[in-house]
């Protein structure tokens, strides 16, 4: 995945082939079903899209316009686009590489709609390559980042599928048309909730390449006067450059150790829900869209200032940052766009709190909210001690969700309906979100430095690293911690001063952090982060193969350059 964060060569990409189509024939087909299709997709014998958003909708998945209609008479669905709105948008590889696609639409069957559910259907010949009878196909145009990957759309018309090319693992339709119910609805979103838990993974490794890049180039890079006289110093010798640097770095530790969490859960949580256990089904919903929302925004912020403190040549592609950047970015808006993600979170916060408030006791990642003292226990805490700074991520994340959750139930109790008040709570609802989020990775993060196999002085570097995002943390943070006095002013300047502290603890080993991601060079596409560190021959190597270095003199000069200079000095 994280070569896909690259731009991808040759304008076909089949990254979705392999993280979105053939997973949804793993979760969402019968084993019949598995039998016939999901060996040709493992052995890429046929290559797949998956086709769920359209032009019209994205998120709203109960909103989209295509249509999937039983026909009893010949045991066929109709597939359909009926509106230009309906026409699926976006799909990696739909336009010019896939010849399947997994289809999200609006089921009918003996005149009900049963709501979106996926469906197997060929698009392009396995002979030519041409598109099937009735499958209008394209790419939809050059994009931010990634042009080297078809994003496709595709138009269906009165497109007729056999009744077993529905994905029938939850729900199903039988000859005759009748719909037989899945446990849940919500089974058919299953293998979104897969793929948004693996964007964890993929926001830790583009992190993890942007701060190698960031961190060797700036052992790499001298520049200015630390003291006058004295040779000019490695950046990273500069505490501000620290300041940038380092907490991305142990951001991508943590949201490592998260995907590991994230990993877990989905296999035990999946493997209940096989035997027929839906109850994790909520939790591992609201934990992967939470997750996936936060380490994804803070993942293309965090790259975009390793771009910055590595100055003009971060800007570059030779850098490789500006490919990363733009991957990254996608990754806020594919899946699930962030907002409506951790909105998803919200939701389930609320449901818990109110659960909690009526004393039910929480378990999980939710566990905290039920067990957090609502008043301030003020005093002089240890800001050093990794206990303290997980409790005071929990207490203001359980405030927060505390807070929204009381604002929204006074709207409602001046006579809004729910709706509207979740509307008018919506910013604090994401705010108490995201702090429930943090504080998660903040406590797996501790609790794995503590655990993790590792010798002892490999924990020390770790503890550090933990410690230094969980301050980090706190100080960006600190009107959250300061508001019911929770955390003092003085708590906050002790947490000021250990950051300070711990940047400089964390220099010496740096390099050694970056190079334990273990990312080859043929990975990072970076001249700025090469292992070997030759930064400035290599970039002048890449700069000399620039298209503009064809020619000594550029063909634009002889059409526009040379009658514009002439006529000015005519003019002299
Ligand atoms: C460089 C190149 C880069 C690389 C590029 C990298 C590759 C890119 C790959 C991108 C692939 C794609 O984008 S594929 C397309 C991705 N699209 C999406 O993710 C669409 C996002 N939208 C959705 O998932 C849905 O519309 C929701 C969740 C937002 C809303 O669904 P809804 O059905 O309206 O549900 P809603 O009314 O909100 O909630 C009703 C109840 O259902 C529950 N619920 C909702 N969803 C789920 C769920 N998945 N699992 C369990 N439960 C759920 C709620 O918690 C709630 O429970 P209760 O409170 O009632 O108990
Ligand atoms: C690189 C890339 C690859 C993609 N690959 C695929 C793919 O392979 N298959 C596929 O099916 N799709 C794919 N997508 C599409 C992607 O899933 C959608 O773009 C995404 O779900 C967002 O939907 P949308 O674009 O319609 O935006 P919208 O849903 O229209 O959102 C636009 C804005 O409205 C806001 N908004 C929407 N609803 C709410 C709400 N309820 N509350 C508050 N704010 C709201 C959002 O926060 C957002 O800011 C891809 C997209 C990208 C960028």
């Amino acid at each position: 995945m994280a070569a896909a964060l690259q731009t991808l060569g040759g304008g076909i990409g089949i990254t979705l082939h392999w993280i979105a189509f053939t997973p949804t024939i793993e979760q969402q087909a019968t084993e019949e079903q598995k039998k016939k299709w999901l060996k040709l997709a493992q052995d890429v014998a046929i290559v797949g899209a998956y086709a769920q958003t359209e032009m019209g909708h994205g998120t709203f998945v109960r909103g989209l316009e295509t249509t999937a209609t039983y026909d009893p008479s010949t045991q066929e669905f109709v597939i359909n686009s009926p509106t230009l709105t309906s026409t699926k948008w976006w799909p990696g590889g739909l336009g010019k590489t896939a010849n399947h696609a997994t289809v999200m639409a609006q089921l009918y069957t003996r005149g009900k709609c049963y709501g979106p559910h996926n469906f197997m259907v060929q698009i392009r010949s396995l002979e030519n390559h041409q598109p099937c009878p009735g499958v209008t196909l394209g790419d939809i145009g050059p994009k931010m980042e990634s042009n080297g990957n078809d994003n496709g759309f595709a138009r269906f018309d009165h497109v007729r599928i056999p009744r077993e090319n529905m994905l029938m693992k939850f729900a199903r339709v039988e000859a005759d048309g009748t719909y037989v119910q899945p446990p849940s609805s919500k089974l058919a979103y299953s293998n979104m909730v897969y793929l948004r838990g693996t964007f964890v993974m993929s926001a830790a490794q583009a992190l993890a390449s942007a701060t190698t890049i960031a961190v060797r180039y700036s052992c790499v890079r001298r520049q200015s006067e630390m003291k006058p006289g004295e040779p000019e110093p490695q950046i990273l010798e500069y505490q501000t450059q620290q300041y940038k640097l380092f907490p991305q770095l142990a951001a991508a530790y943590a949201f490592w150790f998260a995907s590991w969490f994230m990993t877990q859960q989905h296999g035990s949580i999946t493997g209940s829900m096989e035997k027929g256990d839906m109850s994790g089904l909520a939790e591992l919903h609201a934990l992967s869209a939470g997750l996936k929302s936060y380490t994804t925004a803070v993942t293309a912020r965090g790259i975009d200032v390793c771009r910055m403190a590595c100055g003009g040549h971060g800007y570059s592609h030779a850098s490789g940052l500006p490919a990363l950047f733009g991957g990254a970015a996608a990754l806020c808006t594919a899946e699930g766009e962030n907002t409506v993600m951790m909105l998803q979170t919200a939701r389930y916060l609320v449901k818990c709190f109110a659960q909690s408030q009526a004393g039910k006791r929480l378990t999980g990642t939710v566990a905290y909210l039920s067990a957090v003292q609502p008043s301030p226990v003020a005093g002089n805490r240890n800001m050093s001690d990794l206990g303290t700074l997980v409790a005071a991520f929990q207490h203001r994340a359980a405030r927060m969700v505390r807070h929204a959750a009381m604002q929204m139930q006074g709207e409602m109790q001046k006579g809004k309906a729910r709706e509207d008040a979740w509307n008018s709570c919506s910013v604090l609802l994401i705010k108490a979100a995201e702090a429930h989020v943090h504080s998660f990775v903040v406590r797996n993060f501790a609790e794995t430095v503590q655990t993790v196999e590792v010798d002892e002085s490999v924990r020390a570097v770790l503890t550090s690293l933990c410690q230094l995002y969980s301050l980090y943390g706190i100080t960006e943070h600190a009107g959250d911690f300061l508001k019911d006095g929770y955390l003092t002013g003085r708590d906050i300047d002790a947490a000021s001063s250990h950051l300070s502290a711990m940047l400089a603890r964390v220099r010496p080993d740096a390099v050694a952090l970056v190079d334990a991601f273990d990312l080859h060079d043929k990975i990072l596409r970076s001249v700025l982060g090469r292992y070997d560190g030759r930064v400035y021959e290599h970039l002048y190597e890449w700069a000399k193969k620039s298209p503009l270095n064809k020619s000594e003199v550029h063909e634009s000069y002889y059409k526009y350059l040379q009658p514009f200079l002439k006529s000015n000095r005519a003019k002299l």
